[in-house]
């Protein structure tokens, strides 16, 4: 199943820098390897925003919903998703 997953990025202003690249690259690591797996489909950063639009390719809602909440920067993310199917006039 395809998802459309819209994730806004709200990092506290007063976060201690060290913690906020430690999360970012950690989140950084598993997009990637998300990418690789073949699971994070598309990662597009929306201009002029700390959000990105993002197709995953999984089973289900359950197991988006899995990756969704354990990724780095889950805590400070507002993500919407939208479930997508065929267009019947897509080629
Ligand atoms: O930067 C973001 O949009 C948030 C998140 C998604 C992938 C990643 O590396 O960070």
């Amino acid at each position: 199943m395809l998802f459309h997953v819209e994730m806004q990025v709200n990092l506290p202003p007063d976060m201690d820098p060290e913690r906020a690249a430690a999360l970012k690259a950690d989140e950084k690591a598993l997009a990637q390897e998300l990418q690789r797996a073949g699971t994070w489909r598309h990662l597009w950063r929306v201009v002029g925003q700390y959000s990105n639009v993002s197709i995953f390719d999984v089973p289900s809602g359950d197991e988006l919903h899995d990756i969704l909440s354990n990724l780095p920067l889950f805590p400070y993310m507002d993500i919407q998703v939208k479930a997508l199917t065929r267009h019947p006039s897509a080629i």
